[in-house]
């Protein structure tokens, strides 16, 4: 299916999953705006793309996803550039259990943050069109582990946060669909700051047993994860999913008993 006249924005889209998102993105023919930290990746990123797709179909702006006014500010320039907003994943991640409370700002209140303005954006109560959003969060949220253990709460939060915003979004009639997704360990640069003394503080000493894990679980490629975003964007089915993918299974989805009253 085409994404042509369609608009995503992707936080954290200059590297890793988020890059190779938006290149899935681009080959459908959406626009799509990179917001993004890293100014050097990101205007790398575009150069690529620009020769890769031809100018117009994508722009880079640089915005640290934790600060909210600059958060709002790239939403609005993604709207004024390219006219309307269809598709956003909050993307952006980060694994600092030394600075846990920039990894919360990062993992979860800016996934919070950039559900409401999405939202804002695209919602039918805001006399939008609707839209689809994908939070991500991690396996981490389903095998803890000893060497992240603010990083894995962020992530049992992204999905908890969404299921409950799924549910808010059909029963308040927002025409938005909105689910999670969960990679196990993708080869990506994030994946070597478990290394990092700098990164992990004290639980460093953890990292063989997270290596180990590594070499038993395996490593995904980015762009199996990019295919299971653009299952979640495609197939309008999907609301409050969570959405697994392993080496053993693939891409899978989570099943969870049915609430009682
Ligand atoms: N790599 C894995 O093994 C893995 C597994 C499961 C889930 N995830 C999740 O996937 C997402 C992407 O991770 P990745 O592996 O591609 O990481 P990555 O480090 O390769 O890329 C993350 C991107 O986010 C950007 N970023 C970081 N902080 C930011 C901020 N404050 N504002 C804006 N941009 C910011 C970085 O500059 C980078 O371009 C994260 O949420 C991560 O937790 C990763
Ligand atoms: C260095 C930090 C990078 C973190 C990336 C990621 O989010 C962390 C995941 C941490 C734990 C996940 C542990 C195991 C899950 C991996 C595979 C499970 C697959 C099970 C199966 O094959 O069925």
């Amino acid at each position: 299916m085409s994404l042509y006249g369609k608009v995503a924005l992707v936080t954290g889209g200059a590297q890793g999953i988020g890059r190779a998102v938006v290149q899935s993105l681009l080959l459908s023919s959406a626009k799509v705006a990179v917001v993004d930290l890293n100014k050097t990746c990101g205007e790398e990123c575009k150069t690529q793309l620009d020769t890769e797709f031809g100018e117009g179909h994508c722009t880079f702006i640089q915005c640290d996803v934790s600060h909210g006014d600059a958060l709002r500010d790239a939403f609005q320039s993604t709207v004024d550039q390219f006219g309307r907003l269809d598709i956003v994943i909050n993307n952006a991640g980060i694994n600092n259990e030394k600075n846990w409370e920039k990894t919360i700002q990062v993992n979860l209140t800016s996934v919070i943050k950039g559900t409401y303005l999405a939202l804002e954006h695209m919602s039918k109560e805001y006399g939008k069109e609707g839209g689809t959003i994908i939070n991500v969060s991690s396996m981490a949220a389903f095998m803890h582990s000893p060497h992240q253990p603010v990083y894995t709460a962020t992530k049992h939060g992204v999905i908890g946060f969404t299921r409950a915003m799924a549910d808010a979004s059909s029963q308040g009639d927002y025409g938005v669909r909105i689910n999670v997704l969960c990679p196990a360990f993708v080869d990506t640069p994030l994946l070597h700051s478990v290394e990092q003394e700098d990164n992990m503080g004290k639980f460093v000493k953890f990292k063989d047993d997270f290596k180990l894990r590594m070499d038993k679980f395996g490593v995904l490629p980015p762009s199996l994860i990019a295919e299971g975003m653009m299952r979640l964007i495609m197939d309008t089915s999907l609301n409050g999913a969570v959405m697994k993918i392993t080496c053993s299974k693939g891409i899978h989805f989570h099943s969870y008993e049915p609430m009682s009253a």
